[in-house]
């Protein structure tokens, strides 16, 4: 079953094009790698995936749901992890995702073990009295993909979650969200990073605000490695570096 559906979605901020006629769909228990550049447009399609902005063109479903006819149902469906992180450092890990799950309408038990839950699917149940200062950056991402899960989302958005981390911490996160796609979850992780993705995963290479290729990492990458296929897909007068 598709989770997610993006369909001939444009978007322009001014006179400047910023996505053309994007359209790709993610299916239920699948790692989707969008992977793009510096300015490919893979916030900009971030932003309307979680109505930060109003669709222009085109149309995107959600579990079934169009976000622009039913938001509601929509964003209900989605967890999203933005690239700044969005942590109150002062509280513990469990007081963060109590508010956190507070914002859904869930409190008492149901929040206690909603919360516990998602924990225990990040490998973070153990550190849930702690401080979010005294945490490590991985850490702090961890706790924040948890946060996302709170509210039982099929879907899941990561922009570009491993920025500013060491390969340690990359490495886990990686592992953990692969899992959760495993368990059912849609997963879209943006991306400029070859290495966080698996032969297996789907890739949608965004670059230029349109869509270069949509398939399996492991078909897009042919005898040369993903890398290369990547840059050689993207570069303009770059030197190609092997
Ligand atoms: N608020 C804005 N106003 C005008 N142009 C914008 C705005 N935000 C983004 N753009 C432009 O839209 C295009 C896509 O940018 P976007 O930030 O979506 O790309 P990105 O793939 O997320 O890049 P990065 O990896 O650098 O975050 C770029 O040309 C960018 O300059």
């Amino acid at each position: 079953m598709i989770g997610l559906e993006v369909s001939h979605v444009s978007y322009s901020y001014g006179k400047s094009k910023a996505l053309h006629d994007v359209s790709f769909s993610v299916e239920n228990g699948r790692f989707c790698a969008l992977l793009g550049p510096n300015g490919a447009g893979k916030s900009t399609l971030f932003a309307l995936l979680t109505r930060l902005l109003a669709t222009g063109e085109g149309k995107i479903g959600v579990a079934g749901f169009d976000i622009a006819r039913e938001p509601r149902a929509a964003l209900a469906r989605i967890g999203v992890v933005f690239q700044q992180p969005t942590l109150d450092l002062d509280m513990s890990v469990r007081r963060n995702l109590r508010y956190f799950a507070g914002l859904h309408g869930l409190s008492g038990r149901p929040a206690a073990v909603a919360i516990e839950a998602a924990l225990t699917q990040l490998g973070m149940a153990e550190r849930a009295d702690e401080q979010v200062r005294a945490l490590n950056g991985g850490h702090r991402r961890r706790m924040e993909i948890a946060r996302a899960l709170i509210h039982g989302p099929q879907i899941l958005l990561l922009d570009e979650p491993t920025v500013g981390l060491d390969a340690a911490s990359r490495l886990a996160i990686t592992d953990h969200v692969h899992q959760l796609a495993e368990s059912g979850l849609s997963v879209l992780w943006a991306t400029h990073l070859v290495d966080e993705i698996r032969p297996t995963d789907q890739v949608v290479v965004l670059h230029r605000g349109k869509v270069l290729s949509d398939g399996r990492a492991g078909e897009l990458a042919g005898g040369q490695g993903l890398a290369k296929a990547f840059l050689s897909m993207t570069a303009e007068d770059r030197e190609i570096v092997t």
